[in-house]
């Protein structure tokens, strides 16, 4: 049973296709990075799955289960989302954000439990944010209020992480951080990815997204060649081969007139 299923999802917006029939597997554990251009439907695809918006037909299962058949805090604890909408207009402090996450896993009504509590903090070590505990959430620089949210997500000790342009704001340690640290929980992670070298380093697999569908899915290393860069992006770029890891790193250059891969060049 896979941890992330699309069956062939459709999206429409006023009579508009956003989405067309997107089928998709994400094995459990499996990070999944979606790329592709400004506009093509990265974060609609990704909405389906925390039921911020309903398919127009087809559907999205976690674990086997469709997201709409069950109740939203079902949904919740097993799926944990960092949005790029997210904003909190109250005069939360940082704790209190990262508290709400554990809200889907209590009864009703109840107050926090140790073990809550517990969660939360080591959620905001692992971001990096526990100085910022008793700031008002408002008042953090953008980077720093990311953080707080991504330690949320982690509090909710969800199975599936959501996480649309997680690097949005963050300085090179903290992108390094913060995708390791998602790595790092064996969760199963679905990440829309504008940093193609990011990718490339942390993603297991890919999904490209073209003018609403999914264009292909595979390997980055597979799929991060200079023609492919070329016709997704309308960028030039040399391919090279990371000296350590040995996945695919892209330099780009707009003056190359026609892409050409590390092989190519050479
Ligand atoms: N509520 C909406 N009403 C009308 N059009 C919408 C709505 N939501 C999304 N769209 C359009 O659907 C398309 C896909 O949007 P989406 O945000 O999914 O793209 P994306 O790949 O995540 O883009 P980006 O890389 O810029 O974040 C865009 O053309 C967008 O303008």
């Amino acid at each position: 049973m896979s941890a992330v299923e699309y069956d062939g999802v459709t999206v429409e917006i006023d009579g508009t296709s956003i989405i067309r029939d997107a089928s998709l597997m994400v094995d459990s554990g499996e990070f999944l990075g979606v790329i592709g251009p400004n506009g093509s439907g990265k974060s609609t695809l990704l909405r389906c799955v925390y039921r911020a918006l309903a398919p127009s037909s087809g559907g999205v299962r976690i674990d086997g289960h469709d997201v709409r058949a069950v109740s939203m805090r079902e949904n919740a604890r097993r799926v944990a989302a960092l949005t790029q909408s997210a904003s909190l207009d109250f005069d939360f402090t940082a704790a209190e954000v990262v508290a709400t996450g554990r809200l889907p896993h209590r009864e009703l009504g109840a107050a926090a439990r140790a073990r809550d509590r517990e969660v939360c903090a080591a959620a905001m070590a692992t971001a990096g944010v526990e100085m910022f505990a008793d700031r008002v959430f408002t008042t953090l620089s953008g980077g720093e209020a990311q953080r707080v949210l991504i330690a949320r997500a982690f509090a909710q000790e969800p199975n599936v992480l959501i996480l649309d342009e997680p690097t949005n704001h963050l300085d090179i340690r903290h992108q390094f951080d913060i995708l390791g640290a998602a790595r790092g929980r064996g969760v199963t992670v679905v990440a829309a990815l504008h940093d193609l070298n990011m990718a490339a380093q942390y993603c297991t697999t890919l999904a490209v997204v073209l003018d609403g569908t999914i264009a292909c899915i595979g390997p980055p290393d597979e799929l991060l060649t200079a023609a492919n860069i070329a016709e997704w992006y309308g960028v030039g770029a040399y391919v090279v081969t990371h000296p350590r890891t040995g996945v695919p790193q892209i330099i780009f250059d707009d003056q190359v007139p026609q892409a050409i891969s590390e092989e190519e060049h050479s």
